[in-house]
């Protein structure tokens, strides 16, 4: 390997072999130690090193190496086989070490050099390789964004496709939502009005239904007599003709004298009958007539009796068919009615069979009378079930006994004896045929009475459907105080069923049965509250009460204004109790009472029984109980009666003049305990006698309210702590 590293000498001691020349010995450091101190050298061996004698020589081969001469290996060798210590001149050794020392400095910045070359190949080469590194990771992370780019975009495509889908979905939901809402909310409309509409009709036909039958009844009473005047006429005339047999047979040679006494009897009778005739075709007219003037419907084939018959049954059909509830009702009374037919003809057999009439005893008459009557209502009851199951009516039988006798008479048969026998015959059918006629009557009766209380129960499980509990919310316009304030209104009507209010917590929905506006008026609330009414005529419990914070016009809504301009449901209800009854007096009697308390500072109070009355002041303590039948009455309470709603809203009056009333800073006339008016419907059915009993219950509750916004103090402070009391527990 060629290199110009030069080779060190060091003189070890002076030496003076040369004149002029004081030699010193230098020792001389070994080429190869000093090689081995430079990078990328190559050792010299100790034998490498130069004979004394020969430094010169050695120098001058220095100096040429240090040129660049390049000394052959082989000669380097030879001038340096043997290791020994040398001495040189001292100047020769000087411009040595001088040479040295420059050639240490050079070898220095040589070495610095490539020290430096070799960091900025390095650096070159680092920087290289991060370049290549970064550039791969650069290279690695632009693809995998890349591709993240085309995911998202991907997505981004996908999330898009979907929003549009969404989107379209959601215009289409909504629009079917308020299709929908619209389709409720005109359902219920249209529910609403035909159960109005039904109900009118309803007892339209029941007014004409009962009419009917009282003019029927009439008519057949009347038939009757004539019928039984026209036996009695038949009778004589048969009398006459066995007579006039007898004289025919006794008396042949006076043939033709009793012939002509036997016609005179026969044309009387002849004559008799054409005024049965017309008379009983003048009663059928009438009846015709009068049905026909009282059908709201065209005529149409079937008797009117039937027609109406078959309305009635229709509608109760219906009623049945619009609820599994109402089906399942149906069915269960058809069931029960089954059994209990079965089982009272059952005892009715027994007791037929136990032993013959004369055996029979008074107790044992009475009872089989009873069982008969109980069979038969059963049986009635059963055909008025089936009929309103199936909607068929039922079959009505024609009197075409009438029809014959008017062939028979006008035929003119009844000349002869012949004739006259088929007459009596067919008079006597007829006679049957009114009997039937009759039986009809009363199984109509009977079956208007299951179907009037069938209606009661339809009508009140119509009222259930709209929930046993319905709550309804009205807004009450801001008052002059709130907007001379400035008050803000916190709570708007969004539609018919929902509200929105605002809350601490922000706005808040609620729902409800039926939303009232501030716009509403007095009779807008009592068109929904009004159909109850008919349900506590019909027998059942009614309960209607005002709850709401002090002030929010719960006595407005139940009472009314103060100048009685805007009555409320209170005396709205009293009049309607007395318009009902007014259009049922010709089938029903009626007897209507009420109580009034006040729950005072948890104590209840007979509103009746002020200063020198009766009850309270007589030291009665009411109480509220609950009766076998589970209804709850105050036990002990005045109950006064009245006739009419003008005496009804007097009572009324009187007890409000006893109410706890007072000012607080929410209300100038505020309520400060419950009002509770209990009327009392009884009503005796005039065809059957059965009576029903049912309560419409009427309270105005007081206030809920906080005792820092009323400034309630003493004893209102304990006031407002039981209401507000009662009220939770109302609650709970
Ligand atoms: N719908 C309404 N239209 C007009 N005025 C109303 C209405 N509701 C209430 N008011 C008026 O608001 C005031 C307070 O009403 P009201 O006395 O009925 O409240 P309240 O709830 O019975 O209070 P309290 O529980 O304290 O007895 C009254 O002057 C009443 O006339």
């Amino acid at each position: 390997m060629q290199t110009d590293i030069p080779v060190a000498w060091e003189a070890t001691s002076p030496t003076s072999e040369e004149p002029g020349v004081s030699p010193r010995p230098i020792h001389v450091k070994s080429t190869a130690a000093v090689l081995e101190e430079l990078p990328g050298s190559v050792p010299e061996r100790r034998e490498d090193r130069p004979h004394p004698k020969a430094h010169n020589t050695q120098v001058e081969h220095y100096r040429e190496n240090r040129k660049g001469v390049t000394k052959s290996e082989p000669a380097l060798h030879a001038a340096s086989s043997q290791d020994m210590k040398i001495y040189i001149p001292y100047e020769s050794a000087e411009m040595c070490v001088t040479q040295i020392a420059h050639d240490i400095e050079r070898l220095e910045s040589k070495h610095r050099e490539i020290v430096k070359e070799l960091e900025s190949s390095f650096k070159a080469t680092a920087r290289e390789n991060q370049e290549c590194v970064a550039h791969r990771i650069r290279s690695h992370y632009q693809n995998k964004l890349i591709s993240l780019k085309k995911m998202l975009q991907i997505y981004q495509e996908k999330v898009e496709k979907k929003n549009v889908d969404l989107d379209k979905q959601v215009v289409a939901l909504s629009a079917q939502n308020r299709q929908l809402l619209e389709e409720q909310r005109s359902e219920r409309r249209r529910s609403e009005e035909e159960a109005l509409q039904w109900q009118r009709e309803k007892s339209k036909i029941m007014e004409m239904f009962s009419n009917r039958l009282d003019m029927l009844h009439q008519h057949q009473a009347s038939t009757l007599q004539e019928l039984q005047m026209a036996r009695q006429e038949v009778g004589k005339v048969q009398e006459m003709l066995v007579q006039s047999a007898q004289a025919q047979e006794a008396k042949e040679a006076a043939e033709a004298e009793a012939c002509n006494e036997s016609k005179t009897p026969l044309e009387g009778a002849k004559l008799r009958l054409e005024e049965l005739k017309e008379s009983l075709y003048k009663r059928e007219r009438e009846i015709t007539e009068l049905l026909e003037s009282q059908s709201p419907v065209p005529p149409v084939p079937l008797p009117p009796c039937t027609v109406l018959l078959s309305r009635v049954i229709q509608k109760a059909n219906a009623v049945c068919r619009a609820s599994d509830e109402s089906k399942a009702l149906l069915a269960h009374m058809i069931e029960e009615n089954q059994i209990n037919l079965k089982q009272s003809q059952n005892k009715l057999s027994q007791l037929e069979t136990e032993g013959g009439d004369k055996d029979r005893s008074e107790e044992n008459e009475s009872q089989l009378s009873l069982l008969q009557e109980t069979v038969k209502e059963l049986e009635v009851s059963q055909l008025a079930l089936f009929c309103i199951k199936t909607g068929q009516v039922p079959a009505i039988r024609e009197c075409d006994a009438i029809t014959e006798l008017e062939d028979i008479l006008g035929q003119g048969t009844i000349q002869t004896l012949e004739g006259v026998k088929r007459f009596a015959e067919k008079f006597v059918v007829l006679q049957d045929e009114m009997k039937l006629a009759k039986e009809e009557k009363i199984k109509i009766i009977e079956n208007y009475t299951s179907e009037r209380t069938l209606r009661k129960k339809y009508y009140n499980m119509i009222e259930d459907m709209k929930g046993k509990i319905r709550v309804f919310c009205r807004i009450r316009p801001v008052n002059q105080t709130e907007a001379a304030q400035n008050s803000a209104v916190v709570v708007e009507k969004i539609d018919d069923f929902s509200v929105n209010a605002e809350t601490p917590r922000g706005p808040r929905e609620f729902q409800f049965d039926k939303v009232f506006s501030a716009e509403a008026t007095q009779e807008d609330l009592f068109q929904d509250a009004c159909r109850l009414i008919q349900s506590a005529i019909d027998g059942y419990n009614v309960c209607i009460f005002a709850y709401g914070q002090t002030g929010s016009g719960k006595t407005y809504t139940m009472v009314g204004d103060k100048e009685k301009k805007n009555p409320g449901i209170m005396p709205r209800s009293f009049n309607a109790i007395f318009d009902i009854i007014r259009e049922n007096n010709t089938k029903f009697e009626f007897k209507v009472s009420a109580y009034m308390l006040e729950l005072y500072n948890d104590r209840l109070q007979d509103l009746f029984a002020s200063a020198g009355g009766e009850g309270q002041a007589q030291g009665k303590r009411v109480e509220i109980k609950r009766n076998r039948k589970g209804v709850v009455f105050a036990q002990g309470a005045v109950t006064k009666e009245a006739s009419s709603a003008q005496q009804l809203y007097a009572l009324f009056q009187q007890a409000c003049a006893n109410r706890h009333i007072a000012a607080t800073k929410m209300n100038v006339e505020s309520s400060r305990s419950h009002l509770i008016v209990g009327i009392k419907v009884e009503s005796k059915n005039l065809t059957n006698g059965s009576v029903s009993t049912g309560k419409l219950s009427l309270v105005d509750l007081a206030g809920s309210e906080r005792a820092a916004k009323t400034g309630a103090k003493d004893h209102k402070l304990k006031e407002a702590n039981s209401i507000n009391k009662s009220l939770s527990a109302l609650g709970m």
